[in-house]
């Protein structure tokens, strides 16, 4: 398939790394490839939320090569959404993410292929937080090392009760490096973030709730009888924040992103351009002539 101009380009600008800091993004997919399993499954809906799996329950939906390619792509394809307007990333069969794959990370120990994963799942995961959709990490079961990183790529983390995030990172002789702990500072703040990669801690839904990692609680509902499937209990809760027409909430997603990640003069003229994007948009000249009072 073909990538158009502009698409390329808005990838781009969403992107860390370039080959201006020596990246070269088909030499790493080429040996990502290698290390083949699982997918990353996407389903568009028609109510303008996307559902994103990690599907590679054999392993507990570890991340094969492979896997953070179709992740790759499945970002392209979600920043080539006019319609979208939200979005869930689960783990199938029951649980998150157990992080990276342990035999792709085994064969490709060396530290030069090890920069070039990190790189890739750096643009990957920036990419998907950048998203003009409002996303959510549903959180089932676990998610492990890279996939506690996986869920500080979104805006918002729902917890299954007696579901667990925990950096695992330390126990392996390492860090983050999918930018888990510079998003992880800006979420909990550098003192929580210490404490939670420092003492590798098990973060339960109530601890996450508390340092302000976790934005709600679901039900497990295997556990509590009439309760929702998970989903679609995340669906429920995210469907309060896309409720419009899709321009108008991913000019939403848009101001609060350049408010997060831009120096504030560049954040509030990024902020005047996107306001022009709905200023007499068909979303304000409707609101305008039924007169609505906001009681
Ligand atoms: C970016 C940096 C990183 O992400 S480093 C990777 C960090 N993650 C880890 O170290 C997770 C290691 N795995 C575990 O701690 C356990 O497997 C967890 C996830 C707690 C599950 O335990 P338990 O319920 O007893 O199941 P299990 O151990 O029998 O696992 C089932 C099968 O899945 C596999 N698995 C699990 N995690 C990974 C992984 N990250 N990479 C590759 N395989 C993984 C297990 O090896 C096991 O496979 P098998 O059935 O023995 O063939």
């Amino acid at each position: 398939m073909s990538v158009s101009p502009r698409l390329l380009q808005r990838q781009r600008s969403s992107c860390v790394y370039s080959s201006i800091h020596g990246f070269n993004q088909d030499e790493i997919k080429e040996k990502l490839q290698a290390f083949h399993g699982g997918s990353i499954d996407l389903l568009k809906q028609d109510s303008g939320i996307a559902v994103l799996t990690i599907n590679n329950p054999s392993r507990m939906n570890a991340f094969s090569g492979s896997m953070m390619i179709d992740l790759e792509e499945r970002v392209s394809q979600l920043e080539n959404w006019p319609e979208g307007k939200g979005l869930i990333v689960q783990g199938a069969a029951e649980t998150f993410c157990s992080g990276s794959d342990l035999n792709a990370v085994r064969a490709i120990s060396n530290q030069q292929d090890g920069m070039k994963m990190c790189m890739f799942m750096q643009n990957a995961l920036t990419r998907l937080l950048r998203l003009p959709l409002i996303s959510v990490a549903l959180v089932e079961g676990r998610a492990l090392g890279g996939g506690a990183e996986l869920t500080t790529a979104c805006d918002f983390r729902l917890m299954e009760a007696g579901s667990v995030i925990q950096f695992v990172h330390k126990h392996m002789g390492l860090v983050p490096g999918w930018g888990g702990a510079a998003r992880l500072v800006h979420l909990v703040g550098s003192q929580n973030a210490l404490k939670l990669l420092g003492g590798a801690v098990k973060v339960d839904p109530e601890l996450g709730v508390n340092i302000g990692l976790v934005d709600g609680v679901l039900e497990g509902h295997q556990k509590t009888e009439g309760a929702a499937p998970l989903l679609q209990q995340a669906e429920n809760w995210l469907s309060r924040y896309t409720k419009g027409p899709a321009p108008v909430i991913q000019a939403v997603k848009k101001v609060v992103l350049s408010g997060r990640e831009l120096p504030l003069s560049e954040a509030l003229r990024t902020e005047k351009d996107i306001f022009g994007t709905v200023w007499g948009a068909p979303a304000n000249l409707e609101a305008l002539a039924s007169k609505s009072k906001h009681k």
